[in-house]
């Protein structure tokens, strides 16, 4: 080959070369100012190609209609205390059982709406024990009810459920020195099907979903999988008593509630103004508040609580505590007065006057005083008000 032709073969070769080293930087270059241009300042500047903020979309209302089946022994009191107090403050009817039915929707027995306090019905929220049955439920609940539950990994749960039903369920009361080394060791010696409270040595959580406890998985795995389906098609939510932060959140997301600052604020004041910063557990024999005192399953289980310092006395601000620290049960009772009261109100008929009141004077006082209201207010009040005003400043038996 002629040396021109050689040396032109050569230009070619590293022109190409060249052209390649600089397409690589160049592909290099972008590629590090798309990945990390968001780090670097002047990124912005020489890409202006950022997607607009994001427009906060408004936000979503309250859903106000809440089925919350509580399993036994899965932090399904914390999540009722929210839902409760939740309820009350914003003026909603609580399902709550005909007295007849204890505090369980007497339960073991499958729910029915016949158990619900006629007081208490149509219900916002439900949140109390049962035996899961979807239509009555559907029966009871207003169309469109969210329904949520709670689960717990079932070893943690067991060894719950045989410390505190001990004297409660016979296969528990059979064991020798309540001991659950024993019952695991042979818990068919201990255990007969079919006996009241049988559910709570055996497939506890099968059974509070409405599900047969006998149905063994092993010999039955279809008939497992169903129940889970059903559960999936029922519930919007399933809480995890051992993500109990993650399930908060989940559960406020869902039902558009803005829980932080209140649980924040109950919590502060709880803190600051009633138990002190260290509050000290006590059996429930030695809690001098009743309203305070949590229940007990029987003499031999203690379950703890807290007592407000000396007792507590006396005047609202007590009052204020044992409403933010009363056990379920007796909130369960409160509500139950509170709503009775309210349907009483309303079914009260005006009172027939022969004379006027006497015209509202305005200016004086024109905040009105709980238990004084209708002399000070300008405007006449609205039937059944007076008695949700005294409600609010009522003291729990
Ligand atoms: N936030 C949170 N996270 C995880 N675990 C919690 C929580 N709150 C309560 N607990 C534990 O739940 C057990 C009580 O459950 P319940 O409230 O459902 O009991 S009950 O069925 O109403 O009697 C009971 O379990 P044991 O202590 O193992 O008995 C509580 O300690």
């Amino acid at each position: 080959m002629p040396p021109i032709l050689q040396q032109l073969q050569q230009a070619t070769k590293m022109i190409s070369r060249r052209k390649i080293l600089l397409l690589v930087l160049g592909c290099s270059t972008i590629s590090l100012l798309l990945h990390q241009g968001a780090q670097l300042s002047w990124y912005p500047k020489l890409f202006p190609l950022s997607c607009p903020p994001l427009r906060e979309s408004p936000p979503r209302p309250k859903h106000m209609t809440v089925a919350f089946l509580k399993t036994h022994k899965t932090a399904g009191t914390t999540v009722q205390n929210i839902l409760f107090r939740f309820a009350e403050r914003h003026n909603l009817t609580v399902a709550l059982p005909h007295p007849s039915c204890e505090h369980q929707f007497c339960y073991p027995r499958n729910f029915s709406a016949h158990f619900v306090h006629p007081a208490t019905r149509p219900p916002h929220v439900l949140a109390s024990h049962l035996r899961f049955d979807r239509a009555e439920l559907e029966r009871l609940m207003p169309p469109g009810t969210i329904y949520i539950t709670i689960l717990r990994e079932p070893a943690a749960m067991f060894e719950s459920l045989f410390s505190y039903y001990n004297q409660y369920c016979p296969a528990f009361r059979r064991v020798p020195n309540a001991s659950l080394e024993a019952f695991l060791q042979a818990p068919e010696t201990y255990y007969r099907a079919g006996e009241h409270f049988a559910m709570f040595a055996h497939n506890t959580l099968a059974y509070d979903l409405g599900g047969d406890n006998e149905r063994s998985p092993r010999n039955d795995a279809a008939y497992l999988a169903g129940l889970i389906r059903q559960v999936e098609e029922v519930f919007s939510l399933v809480m995890i008593a051992e993500y109990f932060d993650e399930s908060l959140v989940l559960l406020r997301r869902l039902l558009a509630w803005d829980l932080d600052d209140e649980l924040r604020e109950a919590r502060q004041r709880l803190l600051r103004h009633c138990f002190g910063d260290k509050p000290v557990l006590r059996p429930a024999a030695q809690i001098r508040t009743k309203q305070l005192q949590p229940w007990q399953p029987s003499r031999k289980v203690d379950i703890m609580g807290y007592d407000l310092p000396g007792g507590g006395g006396a005047g609202p601000a007590t009052e204020a505590c044992i409403k933010l620290a009363m056990p379920e049960v007796q909130y369960s009772n409160y509500l139950l007065r509170k709503q009775k009261r309210r349907v009483s109100a309303r079914a009260r008929p005006e009172p027939v006057l022969d004379k006027p009141p006497p015209r509202p004077i305005r200016g004086l006082e024109p905040y009105g005083k709980i238990g004084d209201v209708s002399l000070h207010l300008s405007r006449p009040l609205q039937p059944g008000l007076n008695a949700t005003l005294r409600d609010g400043a009522d003291t729990p038996d």
